[in-house]
């Protein structure tokens, strides 16, 4: 039986999924959140959400993350799906899946010790995650 044979450095694991929601006030602001102490990349700002749970709807984890991180309801029927990427971190592969999110109720709060910041017009929190660099200057057009 002839026997194949497996190049082992060709395996890469499956990406990781992550929710990550944009709030957008009214006026166009939109919240970032610092990286809190102990995660990687602590101190790099981010939009809010986190990875998705085996067997998790992406949209189920955002709803959960904007729970457990800020203390907020996200109404997941008004979440619109914006665009994707994936990006390769030492740490990690992930899959960005990025919702707008311009309704919800409650006050955001860094339920886990993270600064946030409203930002509007520009973007003046650094630094920001590589990752999410690059939709920035699509984000000033969407909102
Ligand atoms: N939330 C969020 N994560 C991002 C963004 N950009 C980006 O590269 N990521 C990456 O996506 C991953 C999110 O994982 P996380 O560690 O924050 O997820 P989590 O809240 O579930 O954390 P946990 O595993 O400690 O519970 C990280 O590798 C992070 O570097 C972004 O704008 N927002």
């Amino acid at each position: 039986m002839e026997s194949k044979l497996i190049n082992k450095s060709a395996i890469k694991p499956a990406p990781i999924d992550v929710a990550v929601g944009i709030l957008i006030k009214p006026t166009g602001e939109v919240l970032m959140a610092q990286r809190p102490v102990g995660k990687p990349y602590a101190g790099y700002w981010e939009f809010p959400g986190g990875k998705v749970e085996t067997n998790e709807a992406i949209l189920s984890a955002l709803v959960r993350e904007f729970q457990e991180e800020l203390g907020i309801e996200i109404n997941p029927d008004q979440a619109q799906p914006w665009c994707g990427c994936d990006y390769v971190y030492p740490h990690a592969h992930v899959r960005l899946h990025f919702y707008l999110c311009r309704d919800w109720h409650g006050e955001p709060r860094g339920l886990e010790g993270q600064q946030l910041a409203w930002q509007g017009g520009a973007i003046d929190v650094q630094p920001i995650l590589p990752a999410t660099i690059p939709l920035l200057e699509w984000l000033l057009q969407a909102c």
